[in-house]
């Protein structure tokens, strides 16, 4: 599909934007790509690494996300998610390895960079104390919005994310859905070509979650917009995003179309099944206790990203073997049986539930 955003910067709302309507062909920048050029992919990580003293938060990752598409980081806490969307939002510096977003490098042409973002962090970005207008105007400014444009990206901004009425209340006044939207609205009133949502939908309830992806999903339609989002819930990632990445303790496990990641897990399932099948059965003494066939060991933090070769423990089945694998399936069997004692530490945990209650 040919969107605005790979003929130009991507437009807010459509026929009332103040440059055009999302499906008007902007002229392509001097020294943009010519209509025949291939695109850019909207980021590309390549052997990623990033640590805090001894704890290597990214270990080498390689990840490319196409432009137009959603793209999703999912992990445990303190699998590495936030510090690699912070590397490609130039919040943090990328010691080793590249980092390119729409084919800037994000080690040297950091500003390039920046005015392409819209970033939502996990951390509280609005101020309590300012009205829902006042809190995207203050964003307008810093992202530098032209003052020409202001009031009406402004206004766009807020009509997007459903905070038309409630924009001239106080944000401490809204409910955790509203913040949610609001942050929404801050990051897309520069009319960003990439959207990047670390953990959106964090301590809202299942209403306020959809309503948050609803809006996110108008936005995209409008515009064309890539957007590259963090997440604990698989049901989320599964309904919408295009390609997820599985992360775990700072790598990439696995990568694909949610139903590449479960087909895949079916296979290795089945190759697992057939393989057993063809082993001859242990020689086991008639009155041996009834000992269950060794699993194959768990995916190490060295297994390559995707496919997984072998099927773990976690994987061997409390669900019947031939049943639909789900996303947390596919994750348990390329993380390893470990999983949930691997994940995070205390501060991981309390960051985020800091976070969901902040919202919550
Ligand atoms: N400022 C910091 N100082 C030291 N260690 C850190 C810091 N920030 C993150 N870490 C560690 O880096 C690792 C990756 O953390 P990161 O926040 O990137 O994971 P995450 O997948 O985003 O987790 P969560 O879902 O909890 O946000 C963790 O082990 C974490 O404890």
């Amino acid at each position: 599909m040919t969107t605005d955003d790979e003929r130009g910067r991507g437009r807010l709302t459509g026929p009332a934007a103040p440059d055009g309507p999302p499906h008007t062909p902007a002229a392509p920048a001097p020294g943009a790509p010519g209509p025949h050029a291939p695109l850019p992919d909207a980021v590309t990580c390549h052997a990623l690494r990033y640590a805090f003293g001894e704890t290597k938060a990214v270990d080498g990752v390689d990840l490319s996300v196409r432009t137009g598409e959603v793209f999703g980081l999912l992990g445990p806490n303190g699998a590495g998610k936030t510090t690699a969307i912070r590397c490609i939002t130039t919040l943090l510096p990328v010691p080793a390895g590249m980092v390119r977003v729409f084919g800037h490098d994000a080690a040297k042409e950091r500003m390039a960079v920046r005015r392409l973002l819209g970033y939502v962090p996990q951390q509280l970005s609005a101020d309590a104390g300012l009205t829902g207008r006042e809190n995207v105007t203050l964003f307008a400014r810093v992202f530098d919005v032209s003052r020409r444009e202001r009031a009406a990206r402004v206004t766009q901004a807020l009509a997007a994310v459903g905070l038309t009425e409630a924009a001239g209340r106080l944000a401490k006044t809204y409910s955790g859905g509203m913040i949610r939207r609001l942050e929404l609205a801050q990051a897309l009133v520069s009319a960003p070509r990439l959207l990047m949502l670390d953990e959106p939908t964090i301590g809202l309830d299942p209403i306020a979650r959809t309503s948050v992806w609803e809006h996110i999903n108008a936005v995209r339609a409008a515009t064309g917009m890539t957007v590259l989002v963090t997440t604990h819930y698989m049901d989320e990632a599964d309904q919408y995003c295009d390609r997820l990445a599985l992360m775990h303790q700072g790598r990439i496990r696995a990568l694909g179309t949610p139903d590449e990641l479960r087909s895949a897990l079916r296979a290795r399932r089945r190759a697992a099944r057939t393989s057993a099948a063809r082993q001859p059965a242990p020689h086991t003494p008639a009155d041996a206790p009834d000992t269950a066939t060794p699993a194959a060991p768990a995916a190490s933090p060295s297994t390559p990203a995707a496919p997984a070769t072998s099927s773990s423990p976690s994987s061997a089945p409390s669900r019947p073997s031939d049943t639909a694998p789900t996303l947390e399936d596919v994750f348990r069997d390329v993380a390893g049986s470990g999983l949930d004692e691997q994940s995070g530490d205390f501060r991981d945990v309390r960051s985020t539930r800091r976070t969901a209650n902040r919202v919550g």
